[in-house]
């Protein structure tokens, strides 16, 4: 009997006591975040109850209905974890740019990627393989870029031939070659057949549990911890496969090393002894930079053709825009001067982006209390940026934000923090250079030969958002030889 009672008090106890001390480590946390502006946002219950009940294809309008107009942020309390959710301009852009917000938080990045690359390293680390890796990105790296492009995108625009005048067809099946060939051969020193690699079935099986690990990942668990489950099984074998496929990569570049096709790429600085990347270090930034580089220009490029299908005014602007430069010379070579003779087409590309943030949420966690534009934002707050409802917001971009209209950009952007598709500050996408150039090449080169139509509507377009947006609805055109 006694045994019970001590059991009992023992329990009641130490309940108390754990209680009252993350009471007192939150304490801080709380009389911080009950200055900041806003109601006090979501409850544990309510973002329970969101996670639980909403569904994939839900997310972006969840999203969008927490961001208020009235307040910069959106406060959300998950457990004892301090949240906020943020589409101010401004205020993304100190954060962007704030040395104390500098790591990304554990959320989706650390449970569930690699551990060794880019995009969730933290501090130190992160600084060291980016100045090395930036290397791969200069403007004298870019020069060999556009006939690489070039290359891939007239190989691709011959495929499709099959498709020409044959009705509407579904876009990502072409366009993805284009993306992860053009990758292969300029950052991997590797020619990847699209239809025969391995890696396509790898990245497909990557985006199935990605999807299915994200409300996980929301309430703090990892891939380790759901390493007895099915779901842990399946992201375990995904990531032996990109292992698999990319150590047989390095074997290949190593077994070539005298016979490189171009210095400099990627792969060659991170297999450079000089730089000291370990062999973890070297394949999970392979597999970040493959899954940061393909999916986005993948969709963007499919996007813009249905977006230019869909409306005749800008498909005909855009041809004669074209047009007029070859009839100028009509054996012009890509370069980045050359390609700076297309601002129409730039305008295109950036408004589909603006309205299709790709990349829709991204995340930063503060590692010190930081000021943020007057607000002092608590240590260990994650900080959500919602990139889509940003470049949507009607006070950025007018009472049309949330239509297609490329003429906005004609006389550049009134609030130039408010586009971020590629994020900004020392984060920001190493490939940003690289993808434009790319997807300007294969537009380009597209718009010569074809002419492109959508019969979808733009208002019925429906998106989900995992880590990346995607059209439910699919991205099926019409095309016809010119
Ligand atoms: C339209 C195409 C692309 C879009 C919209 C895009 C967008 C983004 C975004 C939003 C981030 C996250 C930045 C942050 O958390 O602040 C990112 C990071 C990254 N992207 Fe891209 N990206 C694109 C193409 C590429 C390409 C072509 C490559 C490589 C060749 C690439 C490699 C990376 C890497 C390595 C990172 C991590 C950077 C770091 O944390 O230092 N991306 N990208």
């Amino acid at each position: 009997m006694i045994g019970i009672e001590f059991f009992l008090i023992f329990s009641v106890v130490s309940l108390i006591t754990y209680f009252f001390v993350l009471y007192w480590k939150i304490k801080r946390i709380h009389e911080l975040a009950i200055k900041l502006p806003g109601h006090n946002g979501l409850s544990l219950l309510s973002s329970l109850h969101i996670i639980v009940t909403a569904k994939r294809k839900d997310y972006v309008s969840i999203v969008m209905s927490y961001v208020k107009d009235e307040y910069p942020m959106t406060k959300v309390w998950f457990m004892n974890k301090f949240l906020i959710l943020t589409k101010d301009a401004d205020f993304i852009n100190k954060v962007f740019n704030s040395p104390q917000t500098y790591n990304k938080p554990d959320l989706f990045y650390k449970g569930f990627m690699t551990s060794k690359g880019l995009i969730t390293l933290a501090g130190s680390e992160h600084k060291r393989h980016r100045k090395v890796l930036n290397k791969a990105f200069t403007s004298k790296m870019m020069q060999r870029l556009p006939e690489i492009f070039d290359e891939k995108a007239k190989k691709i625009i011959g495929n499709l031939s099959e498709v020409e005048d044959r009705g509407e067809f579904e876009l990502l099946n072409y366009i993805g070659p284009f993306s992860l060939e053009t990758f292969g051969k300029s950052n991997l020193n590797y020619e990847i057949d699209y239809h025969r690699s391995e890696i396509l079935d790898a990245y497909e099986r990557y985006s199935s549990v990605a999807a299915d690990f994200l409300p996980y990942s929301i309430i703090g668990l990892s891939k380790n911890i759901l390493s007895p489950t099915k779901l842990g099984r399946r992201i375990k074998e995904v990531f032996q496969k990109f292992h698999i496929y990319f150590d047989d990569v390095v074997k290949i570049n190593k077994e070539n090393e005298n016979n490189n096709m171009v210095e400099n790429t990627a792969i060659d600085i991170l297999l450079d002894p000089n730089n000291g990347f370990t062999e973890e270090e070297v394949r999970d930034e392979l597999i970040m930079m493959m899954l940061g580089a393909f999916e986005t220009s993948t969709r963007i490029i499919s996007m813009v053709l249905m977006m230019v299908g869909m409306n005749k005014d800008v498909q005909h602007k855009l041809v004669n825009e074209i047009e007029e430069v070859y009839n100028e010379d009509k054996d012009a070579k890509f370069s980045a001067d050359f390609l700076q003779k297309f601002p129409y087409l730039e305008m295109v590309i950036k408004e589909t982006m603006r309205l299709f943030a790709v990349v829709p949420l991204v995340a930063r966690e503060t590692s010190d209390e930081v000021d943020i534009n007057g607000f002092l934002i608590p240590k260990n707050t994650t900080i959500l940026i919602s990139i889509y409802a940003m470049q949507r917001d009607e006070k950025y971009w007018g009472s049309d934000a949330h239509l297609f209209k490329p003429e906005r950009l004609e006389n550049g952007m009134e609030f130039p923090h408010a586009w971020a598709p590629f994020t900004g500050g020392s984060r920001i996408c190493i490939g940003y250079r690289y993808a434009m150039m790319a997807m300007k090449v294969f537009l380009i080169n597209f718009f010569r030969t074809y002419t492109v139509n959508c019969s979808q509507k733009f208002e019925d377009i429906e998106s989900e958002m995992t880590m990346t947006l995607n059209f439910l609805t699919g991205y099926k055109v019409g095309i016809h030889k010119k």
